[in-house]
């Protein structure tokens, strides 16, 4: 579970909006008293009448923990604390002083039922030491419950990396703000449920994580062109042409046109087909008005025959969604192609079809958001963290959902969900991060052994909770 809408900072940021508000006047050891309550209340809530072991690391998120060991010892808990060394801020510092109930070494620790990880958050700049790492891994092994203070020691900040982080951890409580590696990576498996104090830490950033959308009733003189028409063009596979046009109308387009030139199978009804046999007929097809949204890619192949449908639906301004195929045939000009086109464009790589469009480096945001920028599409950068960025620098970030979709067609569904979103939503990250969320709730109701057919089967149930 995943707080929704939830701001998220990288480290340097969240460093910033903390002495920021250390400049208007609050003190050091008040925000920390703050944090540490929030990490006492959850502790407390969970822990009940049970013994509770405290880690405490050498940084500000060792300080959390000495605190967090005072209030709970204050509100009449069982509480042992192990210190991994000497504080190493003025901060720490105070705190351990303030602590007076028993503290042991790590290696002399004994696991408790109740288990609260504070050895390091945000300050993470190495891999945990190995000793370090194998006495919290049984120490998480043996407890019932674990908490974490910010984030699970052992995630990078910034890009959830592994850096020797336990699993088993129950819950993590994030401070100020959610972080990368809270989401992405090792980190999204690792932090159990997602908890946020916000602390009263303004907070400005165009980072959050996806949340709920809200959508609209159609109103009661609503007709199908209103409600935006979707054009998926088919090619060497249609049924992915065709998974992508279903899930359109699934997710709530007014009228979807599948336009190919392939023999028609069965059903639905409702989907309208027309014939497209050539980049001439798509070209005339494209030039009517009434098209709102344009899918290319799922099923597309790599032929020429292909690659002059992708010139042709690249010259239209109609907004564009390029999956699949599209993508693997734009690879290294995608950047130079896209920055051409006359109407938006979102693109659905995976990390493949990522790496093969654009180069450069550092964590999954840092090179979508440069990406998207250089390209002046939004991008929804698949996988089992989702990472989405607009080129105003907006980010959208998922995580936690279901590992089933790991199947064959689903992307297909999340393009032809992104273009229902396009033509309803309007333009930039707000129609992506829309089916990002109805993608992965879909996926949720559909269960273990999801098949992209009933993945499709229950959008219109996920859409119905957004209304
Ligand atoms: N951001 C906020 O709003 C607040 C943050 N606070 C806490 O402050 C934390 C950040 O504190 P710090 O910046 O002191 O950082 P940390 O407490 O995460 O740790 C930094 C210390 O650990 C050492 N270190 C880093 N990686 C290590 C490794 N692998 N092995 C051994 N030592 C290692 C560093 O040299 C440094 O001494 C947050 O995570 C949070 O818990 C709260 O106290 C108050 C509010
Ligand atoms: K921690």
């Amino acid at each position: 579970m995943i707080p929704s809408g939830a701001p998220i900072v990288t480290a340097a940021q969240m460093r910033a909006a903390e002495q920021a508000v250390f400049a208007s006047g609050v003190a050091q050891d008040e925000l920390m008293e703050r944090a540490a309550a929030a990490v006492a209340r959850e502790v407390a809530r969970f822990a009940m009448d049970r013994p509770i072991l405290i880690l405490a690391g050498p940084g500000n998120n060792g300080g959390d923990a000495y605190v967090a060991a005072r209030l709970l010892h204050a509100r009449g808990h069982d509480v042992n604390l192990v210190a991994t060394g000497t504080p190493q801020t003025g901060a720490a510092e105070r705190m351990q002083a303030l602590w007076q109930g028993p503290t042991s070494s790590l290696y002399a620790a004994r696991p408790r039922p109740v288990l609260v990880d504070g050895l390091f958050g945000t300050g993470m700049t190495r891999p945990l030491e190995r000793g370090l790492a194998a006495v919290f891994a049984d120490l998480v092994k043996q407890a019932d419950f674990t908490l974490s203070i910010d984030l699970p020691s052992g995630i990078d900040t910034d890009s959830g990396a592994d850096l020797g982080a336990p699993r088993g951890i129950d819950v993590t409580l994030a401070l100020g703000a959610l972080k990368p590696g809270h989401l992405l990576d090792c980190g999204g498996e690792r932090c159990g449920t997602l908890l946020l104090a916000d602390l009263d830490i303004p907070i400005d950033t165009r980072w959050r994580s996806v949340a709920r959308p809200r959508l609209d009733t159609p109103g009661a003189h609503s007709h199908k062109y209103c409600r935006g028409l979707v054009a998926v063009i088919e090619g060497a596979m249609p049924g992915a042409a065709r998974l992508a046009a279903r899930a359109a109308m699934a997710g709530g387009a007014g009228y979807v046109v599948l336009a190919g030139d392939r023999p028609w199978g069965d059903g639905p009804d409702a989907l309208v087909r027309r014939e497209v046999r050539s980049a001439e007929d798509l070209t005339e097809f494209l030039g009517w008005d009434r098209i709102d949204a344009v899918v290319l890619g799922p099923g597309l192949g790599r032929d020429r025959r292909a690659e002059a449908f992708l010139r042709a639906a690249f010259a239209a301004p109609k907004p564009l969604i390029l999956d699949g195929d599209a993508l693997t045939l734009l690879g290294s000009n995608a950047a130079r192609w896209l920055q051409t086109r006359p109407a938006p464009t979102w693109l659905t790589p995976h990390w493949g079809e990522f790496d093969r469009m654009f180069a450069g480096e550092g964590s999954k945001i840092a090179r979508t958001l440069a990406a998207a920028a250089e390209a002046r599409a939004t991008i929804v950068h698949k996988g089992a963290d989702t990472v989405i960025a607009s080129p105003k620098g907006d980010v959208r970030l998922l995580a936690g959902a279901s590992p089933w979709l790991s199947t064959a067609g689903t992307g297909d569904v999340l393009a032809g969900l992104l273009a229902a979103q396009v033509v309803q939503e309007g333009k930039g990250i707000v129609p992506a991060s829309a089916a990002a969320w109805l993608h992965a709730r879909a996926a949720q109701l559909a269960g273990p052994a999801l098949i992209a057919d009933a993945l499709i089967m229950h959008i219109p149930q996920a859409v119905s909770e957004c209304l």
